[in-house]
């Protein structure tokens, strides 16, 4: 029998200079600064973020809460395992995941208390989703409509795509990212299998198969990924579409619910276009055309083979699975110092249905790329193309 190679190793944030020991020791003392000025927090969140601040630095794993409403939950995601074991020892994917988690636990969203249910996030999300960017966005809507077909699916798709740009965990650790240049090539692209997983127009309404959208940041990413959704909708590419959000604010910026509302409420007092597309996709909402779900796993420090059975169930009906950005995208191909030639058929071979990774490069993990893209990149710009959210990729899995 031949022998399967052992995968490469699951990457830890204990390397001081890399990327992941760079979000441990500087990105979450600064998300916890940020946070803390954006409320006018009691005492008790103070001293909480203090310590919380504290153990980032030096620290190591701490439990959760024994009255905590998930307790169980972490300990099945592996809490026991962790717990006295320094940040920077566990799997950097388990341990930023772990942050957001006692990042809430100190502003007291679980509550009770006045903080239950604050997101520590919202002002920031909000001030994106204010920004006359969005208006431009917005507004190039307008002219699309009048555009053929097949342009309008790229353009949407491109839009969904480099959406995930707006990454506010991101921006927060890397000044200059909101201005950097984006390089339009992409390093893998995939479109067109893409597209060929779904029928091509109008079929009969019980034919249109569901589409499942992994989502990931709220604001400018969102808005797109609803507009690709009103898009397969509209067309008859999707009868269904289900939108898979997370169940509590996480990595910054990461859509709930409430930021779904928020942006169809953006979405619908839009002039032009956009409203009547905010419009429409609030009411599929109301007939289920478009189903939101915000499953605990979502947010769960896992890589996606550990999906529980429902979700596996439900993205095993789906004619395809859009996971968006590059959290998901860690997830999806696992956290681990791929050769960047792994193909990417290999490392999804798992996922229960066809899979469709649309991704901008922030951090190490990459497989899929020709040797060629792979020294090309690399002669240009050393490492820094992994990390800097100037490249993009959409990859599929049929
Ligand atoms: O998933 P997203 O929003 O595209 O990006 C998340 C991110 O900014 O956070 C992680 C590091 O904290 C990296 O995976 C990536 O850089």
């Amino acid at each position: 029998m031949p022998d399967t190679p052992a995968p490469p190793p699951v990457i830890l944030g204990d390397e001081p200079g890399s990327f992941p020991h760079g979000v441990l020791a500087e990105r979450h003392p600064a998300i916890i600064r940020q946070v803390r000025d954006a409320f006018p927090y009691d005492p008790a969140v103070h001293h909480a973020l203090d310590a919380l601040l504290e153990s980032c630095a030096k620290g190591v794993v701490e439990p959760l809460p024994a009255d905590a409403h998930d307790l169980a939950r972490w300990r099945d995601w592996g809490l026991d395992g962790s717990v006295g074991r320094s940040w920077f020892d566990v799997p950097w994917l388990w341990s930023e995941s772990y942050f957001y988690r006692r990042l809430l636990d100190a502003v007291g969203y679980f509550g009770p208390g006045v903080w239950q249910g604050i997101d520590p996030f919202r002002p920031f999300k909000l001030a994106e989703l204010d920004a006359p960017e969005t208006d431009e966005e917005l507004a190039a809507l307008d002219a699309l409509e009048t555009r053929p077909a097949a342009e309008r699916a790229r353009a949407l798709l491109h839009g969904s795509l480099w959406g995930n740009r707006a990454d506010l965990g991101f921006r927060l650790s890397d000044s200059e990212a909101a201005t950097r240049d984006a390089v339009p090539a992409l390093v893998a692209d995939d479109s067109e299998t893409l597209w060929a997983l779904l029928p091509p127009v109008l079929p009969p309404a019980d034919e249109a198969p569901t589409v499942c959208l992994i989502a990931d940041n709220a604001g400018r990413e969102l808005i797109p990924d609803l507009l690709l959704a009103a898009h397969l909708l509209a067309t008859g590419r999707a009868g269904r579409v289900v939108l898979h959000v997370k169940p509590y604010p996480y990595y910054v910026s990461d859509a709930t619910p409430t930021d779904v509302v928020d942006a169809l409420r953006r979405l619908t007092a839009a002039p032009g276009a956009a409203a009547e597309h905010g419009r429409r996709l609030w009411a599929a909402l109301a007939d289920g055309t478009l189903t939101v779900r915000a499953h605990p796993f979502s947010a769960a420090p896992l890589p996606f083979t550990e999906l529980p059975p429902d979700l596996r169930a439900e993205f095993a009906g789906a004619a395809l699975t859009l996971v968006k950005g590059d959290l998901n995208y860690r997830r999806l191909v696992g956290d681990r110092r791929w050769p960047p030639t792994t193909p990417f058929a290999d490392v999804t071979a798992y996922f229960p249905g066809p899979v469709a990774a649309l991704r901008t490069l922030k951090s190490d993990v990459i497989t899929g790329l020709s040797a060629g893209t792979e020294s090309g990149l690399v002669a240009a710009e050393g490492q820094r193309w992994r990390t800097g959210g100037t490249h993009a990729l959409v990859q599929v899995r049929p």
